[in-house]
């Protein structure tokens, strides 16, 4: 990365933005893309105790402003990417620091060559909407678990806090401090609007049996913290709940989530999709879920560093570990049974192709789409509703 060295003396009066700039050009030279940025600025800032949370926060936002080019712009100097990304974010950058931008000759670019891998996108997506959508952080979301509308949106307009309805979801800044005021998990989940919006595949396939008697035997067979199988509760009642994932620390995250919500029958076991389990025997269930590890390009908005640091390869990757996935999974379909299929990915390799797979597989497509946030401040995620015939 260069660094461009032509630059005039700083205007007076802008010390402290230009110890700001500093101070993000420094983070982003020890930064590799290793964990997430977030964590490396949290470390980054509990290592340098001197700076406040305001400084904090300028910092880690122009460091998001950068990557929120991806490569588009690397023969400009390190700074100007910084204050060029700036300049496109989504909130205005403010007098002081349109003079340093102006002080380091920020060109007024576009944005095309954020994303290059259009070619590689899932059909019904607007490859210039989703490279417009880099720019700006998406919101916070909240999904109201039944029966605790009327407490919760008391409960917020009691405290102060801003929120605007969005169908059954709420849109809150992203500094809303909800733990404070709601009863996170209990009344409320955080949750992606388009996240939100997979009850529709539930909605769905609850619509397809009608007449069931017995429980709904559901298997969320990559848990992760639970964020769909608190959904699928929600959405279907109550179920005969299996969940499990590879990692061992997100199931003990899902406990604790699952306590808070109040649900409290189901198995949790930790296990790799990819092959037989011993816990899992033969069982059949009703719906398997498998919103499986992908890219992640759909939530890049949240994490811009990823969209600068990805490698078409992890698409291959990816691609291989869902396949693998499915062909396990699909065995524990109960003939006539549903396997709900979910990414946050908007490549087509990861969503379409996959379908493609399942069909192949003998399921029958019930319901598929692209459930779109880069035109709304929130993830794109890709989701299909399959029976086994
Ligand atoms: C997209 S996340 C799931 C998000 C979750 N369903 C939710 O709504 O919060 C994918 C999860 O798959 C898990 N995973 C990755 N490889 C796996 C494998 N081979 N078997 C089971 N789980 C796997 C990851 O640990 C991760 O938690």
């Amino acid at each position: 990365m260069s660094t461009d060295s032509s630059i005039p003396d700083p205007p007076k009066g802008l010390g402290r933005f230009y110890s700001y700039l500093n101070s993000a050009i420094n983070v982003l030279r020890k930064y590799k893309g290793a964990e997430p940025l977030a964590h490396f600025l949290k470390h980054h800032f509990a290592a340098h105790k001197k700076m406040g949370s305001k400084d904090r926060k300028q910092i880690a936002h122009l460091c998001y402003c950068y990557f929120r080019l991806g490569k588009a712009f690397t023969d400009l100097s390190l700074e100007q990417q910084v204050l060029l990304g700036l300049k496109k974010s989504d909130k205005a950058p403010g007098p002081e620091w349109n003079q340093i931008i102006a002080a380091y000759k920020v060109p007024d670019e576009a944005p095309p060559g954020i994303f290059p891998w259009k070619d590689k996108l899932s059909a019904a997506i607007d490859a210039a909407a989703l490279e417009r959508s880099f720019l700006i952080q998406p919101d916070l979301f909240l999904r109201i678990r039944p029966g605790n509308q009327e407490a919760v949106l008391k409960k917020l307009t009691d405290a102060g806090v801003a929120f605007e309805k969005e169908g059954a979801a709420l849109r809150l800044l992203n500094t809303a401090r909800v733990g404070e005021v709601l009863s996170v998990n209990k009344e409320v989940v955080v949750q992606d609007l388009s996240s939100q919006e997979i009850s529709f595949f539930l909605k769905h396939f609850k619509s397809e049996i009608p007449n069931q008697k017995s429980e709904i035997r559901v298997w969320d067979c990559c848990a992760a913290s639970g964020g769909k199988s608190i959904l699928a509760v929600d959405e279907l009642g109550v179920v005969d709940l299996t969940v499990s994932d590879i990692r061992a620390s997100i199931i003990a995250n899902l406990k604790e989530r699952f306590r808070e919500a109040g649900i409290n029958n189901y198995r949790a076991f930790i296990g790799d999709a990819t092959k037989p389990n011993d816990q899992l025997s033969n069982a059949l269930f009703d719906l398997v879920i498998t919103d499986v590890p992908c890219t992640g390009s759909g939530t890049w908005s949240r994490t811009p560093e990823q969209l600068f640091y990805f490698n078409p390869q992890q698409i291959v990757h990816y691609t291989k570990l869902q396949r693998s996935i499915l062909q396990n999974s699909v065995r524990h379909v109960k003939k006539g049974g549903y396997l709900l299929y979910i990414t946050c990915s908007v490549f087509k390799a990861e969503n379409e192709d996959q379908v493609a797979f399942l069909t192949a597989q003998g399921f029958e497509v019930v319901e598929q789409q692209v459930i779109t946030g880069y035109d709304r401040k929130a993830d794109t995620l890709f989701g299909a509703l399959l029976k086994k015939t």
